[in-house]
């Protein structure tokens, strides 16, 4: 650890130690059967001895069920749970109470104030008890992104995701990855200070090099993820293009069963993205509906298709919706298939009526067929967003895609979530590279390469000074977590 950072450190937890005592309601706000209130910090103890008199001492980590009352007044507040969570061996590492009590507004809140009236009590700051748990090394960095991943988690995906990584998923092996740099670097700092000594085995050098390509490797298959982990975390993006008037913005209020984007049959309706997020099969899905594709001499339109465009370009799936009433594709739609374009041919139910011969169809979908073949287009469905007819098994098949693309992919223990992890763990591949770069006797350039790899690693972790990320990452939480 470098100097300054481990004064930080010294200085960080003589400050955690001098912490004033905290709680707050844990539990969401409003009425409910149970609200849980926590309690952290030197004083933690007094939160019991002064609110629930007279009984024998409580046992660590037991639930007792016992008269709450208020520690000047002495009056009954409420009867509920409570528990003794002595330091260590608590979420912030510190003493720690928790009341489970009544969820009524008023006893929530007679409860905090009669906490609030004890010496050296004060209400927490929002993400105060994580960020004690962080100072205190009971949780890392990773593990704290995992914890606000899974209060925010919305579908099944997400949910498995942030506990993996809640549960020291990345965790584990970055410290391992970590520590073995730290190891390699500890070998070349010896070989600068004692290169001339004897004390010093032959060949190890070599080993460090043959650790550093270990390493290396490690960390580019880890890398080569396919952004799988991202992509759960914020969504799978799925934007929806087509010429005007195909029925894009139907289609995407009939997937999110609201009236989100206005439905009309002027082209060029839509001009600006309209975004809903689904859960589909457990997966996140963020569906994006865009203006028509055409050319125009409006502004407004043509800065809509170039919004369009853009959004296209950021999607990890593309939908283009095509009407089954017209049997050209227009050139600048055609400019967006490709091979891994998902395409709907839409308004079925008005090339197709009962008892009538459908030769029409075939002809007209015959002819679109042609030039999506040619476009080398595979995936295909045919669907009406008016009478609902192949919706349900374009949603099955899209399950099935998501599923087919992230499930075993998601089974993986460390996936990459964040922006922040690729960066620094591209800045750690760059000093292992830089180190396998430099001829064998370049120690002291190789033990600074080191050390920049291996820092890199730290700031995903948080075991090197990451004040700037700690403030965002915090303020995610809500008070009580
Ligand atoms: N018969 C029939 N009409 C449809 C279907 N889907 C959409 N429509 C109608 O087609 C017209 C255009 O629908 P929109 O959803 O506004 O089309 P859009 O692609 O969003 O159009 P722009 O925003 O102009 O690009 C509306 O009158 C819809 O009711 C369908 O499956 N069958
Ligand atoms: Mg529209």
């Amino acid at each position: 650890m470098q100097r300054s950072s481990f004064i930080t450190k010294i200085a960080k937890r003589t400050w955690v130690r001098s912490y004033s005592t905290i709680y707050a309601l844990s539990s969401a706000p409003g009425k409910a059967g149970v609200a849980v209130i926590r309690v952290s910090g030197p004083q933690a103890k007094k939160a019991l001895t002064e609110t629930v008199r007279g009984t024998t001492p409580l046992e660590p980590r037991q639930a007792y069920f016992r008269r709450i009352r208020h520690p000047v007044t002495n009056m009954l507040l409420d009867r509920g749970l409570v528990f003794w969570f002595p330091g260590p061996n608590s979420f912030t590492g510190e003493d720690s109470v928790e009341f489970h009590v009544h969820g009524g507004n008023a006893v929530v809140k007679s409860v905090l104030e009669a906490l609030g009236s004890l010496d050296q009590f004060r209400l927490a700051e929002q993400g105060e008890f994580s960020k004690r748990a962080f100072d205190n090394d009971k949780l890392d960095l990773t593990e704290i992104e995992g914890l606000a991943d899974l209060l925010n988690a919305e579908t099944e995906a997400q949910r498995q995701l942030a506990l993996r990584q809640a549960e020291g998923g990345l965790r584990k092996p970055y410290e391992e990855w970590r520590n073995k740099i730290i190891q390699c670097m500890a070998v070349t700092e010896a070989v600068i200070d004692f290169g001339e000594d004897e004390h010093i085995e032959d060949g190890v050098l070599d080993q460090v090099l043959d650790n550093v390509i270990e390493l290396r490797d490690a960390i580019q298959y880890h890398l080569n993820d396919s952004r799988v982990g991202e992509i759960v975390r914020s969504g799978v993006r799925v934007a929806i293009v087509g010429p005007p008037n195909a029925g894009k913005s139907t289609l995407l209020n009939l997937l999110a069963k609201r009236e989100a984007a206005i439905v009309s049959d002027t082209p060029g309706t839509t001009r600006d993205i309209v975004e809903v997020t689904l859960n589909l099969g457990g997966y996140p899905v963020v569906i994006s509906d865009t203006a028509g594709l055409r050319k125009s001499n409006d502004n407004i339109e043509m800065e809509g298709v170039k919004r369009a465009m853009s959004r296209m370009d950021l999607a990890d799936i593309k939908i283009c919706l095509l009407p089954l009433t017209q049997n050209e594709i227009d050139p600048i739609v055609q400019q967006v298939l490709d091979p891994d374009t998902f395409v709907i041919l839409t308004k079925q139910d008005l090339v197709t009526t009962p008892n009538c011969s459908n030769n029409t169809t075939t002809l007209l979908e015959k002819s679109i067929l042609d030039q999506l073949q040619k476009k080398g287009v595979q995936k295909i469905w045919t669907l009406s967003c008016k009478t609902g007819q192949g919706v349900d098994r374009f949603l099955n098949d899209m399950i099935d895609v998501l599923k087919s693309t992230f499930d075993d992919a998601l089974a993986s223990p460390a996936l990459i979530t964040q922006a922040r992890h690729r960066q620094h763990l591209q800045d750690c591949l760059v000093g292992l590279e830089n180190y396998l770069a430099l001829p064998q006797d370049e120690v002291v350039l190789g033990a600074e390469e080191l050390r920049y790899a291996a820092n890199a690693l730290g700031r995903i972790t948080g075991r090197v000074d990451v004040e700037d990320v700690l403030d965002v990452l915090f303020s995610q939480f809500c008070i009580g977590k």
